[in-house]
């Protein structure tokens, strides 16, 4: 076989389980895992620049907000900051009640001493120890057979219980992992754990933790699931044992693989915020809680308040989040699309606060970690008319009628095109006021006065030309029909009105009127929108507004 690059002959498949009794795919996902958050070890383990205490200080305080109740902290036989870290958690009583810490260490007497002393006088610890298991793990590094392998496990787990009679005033749990559990011989990984669970002895009352790392993520999440169903089937002492699962995203699968191992019947997941970690990341707890959540399951941890964990995760890890993140990018509730712009704003319109979510194209309200609806539609060349439209009425109150937003959809969309980037809010205001709220021209309203009989409407009005004041006497079965027939009879002009809206704008004293109208002047349409306190001068105003437009295009002018 050559070793050329690219060459996938490089590569073998990974072996799948011949597992025909699987009963994972049929279960589903009820209630939310118990969380364990490993931020401040694999996540930390894997930065260019390891957290500092302070930062340290800081990730610790987010995450107790959020409410995660098992926190791994460290691998404190590692380093000074991990332990002095450690340190500072205790001796400044940072740890809430019901928070247990959790400390990682390899199966190594001397680390597991060092890692005792560091978490001494803590009210209850997770004690994390583990060792690889996988054949090339065996075979190229620890250069072990499956017996050696075994007895690191079985030497390990005997020092952390040894080690915890020493300090009998704290409450400690044992937790193992064998790493690499996922490229393990299923069968093996059930004999190494099982020599562990025979030295521990857990019972119901006193369970250890079992956790089944995916430490590179090498198979379908599916296979992960078998693997898990398997070892969950054929472990001693099942009932005595938390399950836990601890993937890493190699092949970006890594919270679906966690999701399937918890049908797989696991209890507990380990991962990180925004899935920080070794190479491609830990498992993102954000991502999993927040699938759960928009399925109506309680995630059990405060995912609300998003741009803190962002914030946070960003200051502590050196690492951008990329703004289609799931669940908390800064663009994953925003729609540029016309399209999808038109299906949101249609179904924003018809959501009540008493009906289960249902929009399209948003999986969750965005206001529920914290994001307004004015950043989910914005405007770019790909928008259509849904958008500008509903960023106005954002910003006027008004529901933009249709033949006006079709109207409004072509400048913005030029200048769209121009820009060759997004248009913002206060450009589409902008563009509308311009196009359709000009107040010069030659015709303006300067007074009115209406009688009416029956069904019938005189109107007297005043409107200045240019420098003239001309007088303008109209009847119709309404005062703007009647006002159209005056300026007809004055100035020669037949406007013929091809649709009309009105307003109001505000409440009290500052109310005023929105007239907005569309007329066929010589055959050509003219469009334009008139502001006024009062509704009829609103009216009017925007009559003499259309015939403005209409007399600057040269046809009518000429
Ligand atoms: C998948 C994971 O994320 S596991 C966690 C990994 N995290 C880290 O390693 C971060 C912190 N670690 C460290 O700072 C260092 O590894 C230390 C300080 C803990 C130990 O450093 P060193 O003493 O230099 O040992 P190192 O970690 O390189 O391990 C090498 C030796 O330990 C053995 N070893 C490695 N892991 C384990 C284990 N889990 N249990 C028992 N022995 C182990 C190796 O076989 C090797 O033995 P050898 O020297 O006889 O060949
Ligand atoms: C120590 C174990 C759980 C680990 O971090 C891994 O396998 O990725």
């Amino acid at each position: 076989m050559s070793h050329t690059a690219f060459n996938h002959e490089k590569y073998r498949a990974f072996p799948v389980i011949q597992k025909l009794d699987r009963r994972w795919p049929g279960n589903t996902i009820e209630q939310a895992p118990d969380w364990c958050s490993v931020d401040l070890r694999d996540g930390n383990q894997a930065l260019i620049e390891p957290m500092t205490v302070e930062q340290k200080q800081r990730m610790w305080g987010l995450l107790v907000r959020m409410g995660f109740k098992e926190i791994e902290v460290g691998f404190p036989a590692a380093s000074q900051p991990d332990y002095d870290f450690v340190r500072w958690l205790i001796e400044a009583n940072q740890i809430p009640e019901d928070v247990t810490i959790q400390v990682l260490v390899q199966a190594r007497d001397e680390l597991i001493e060092r890692t005792y002393e560091a978490v001494a006088g803590a009210r209850r610890v997770v004690i994390h120890v583990y060792n690889s298991t996988s054949p090339v793990q065996r075979n190229k590094v620890f250069a072990l057979d499956k017996q050696g392998i075994i007895d690191i496990a079985r030497r390990g787990a005997a020092k952390v219980q040894s080690e915890a009679r020493k300090y009998p005033r704290t409450e400690w749990v044992f937790q193992y992992s064998p790493e690499s559990f996922s490229s393990t011989e299923v069968e093996f990984a059930v004999d190494v754990c099982n020599a562990v669970i025979d030295q521990w002895q857990p019972s119901r009352e006193k369970k250890a933790i079992i956790n089944l790392p995916a430490t590179v993520e090498s198979a379908m999440p599916n296979v992960f699931a078998d693997q898990v169903e398997y070892f969950c089937d054929q472990v001693n002492q099942r009932d005595a044992l938390i399950i836990s699962i601890h993937t890493h995203n190699d092949r970006g699968c890594a919270v679906a693989a966690a999701e399937l191992a918890i049908l797989a019947g696991a209890d507990r997941i380990e991962g990180t915020l925004l899935g920080n970690g070794e190479r491609t990341g830990n498992m993102d707890i954000v991502t999993m809680a927040m699938n759960l959540y928009s399925q109506g399951i309680d995630p059990q941890l405060d995912i609300s308040i998003a741009d803190d964990i962002i914030a946070t995760v960003e200051a502590c890890t050196n690492i951008k989040t990329h703004p289609r993140h799931p669940w908390l990018g800064e663009l994953v509730y925003t729609a540029f699309s016309g399209s999808h712009q038109d299906a949101i704003r249609k179904c924003l319109a018809q959501q009540r606060a008493d009906e289960h979510w249902d929009v399209a194209y948003l999986p969750i309200d965005p206001q529920d970690i914290g994001r307004s609806y004015q950043s989910v539609i914005r405007v770019n060349s790909q928008s259509g008319k849904g958008g500008a439209a509903y960023l106005l009425e954002q910003q006027l109150g008004i529901e933009l009628p249709r033949w006006l937003q079709v109207e409004l959809a072509q400048p913005i969309q030029t200048l769209a095109e121009k820009q060759q980037g997004e248009v913002e809010p206060q450009q589409v205001l902008q563009v509308f006021r311009q196009h359709f709220m000009s107040r010069e021209g030659q015709y303006q309203l300067a007074g009115y006065q209406i009688d009416r009989q029956g069904n019938q409407h005189h109107v007297q009005a005043s409107v200045s030309d240019a420098d003239d004041l001309m007088l303008i006497h109209g009847h119709g079965s309404g005062a703007i029909s009647a006002f159209v027939d005056g300026m007809h009879k004055a100035t020669g002009i037949e406007i013929q009105i091809v649709q009309f809206d009105e307003h109001s704008l505000g409440e009290g004293a500052d109310a005023s009127a929105l007239a907005l109208m569309q007329v066929n002047i010589r055959g050509q349409r003219y469009t334009a929108v008139a502001q006024d306190s009062d509704i009829v001068a609103a009216g009017l105003s925007v009559v003499l507004a259309c015939l403005n437009t209409a007399m600057k295009s040269a046809s009518i002018a000429a």
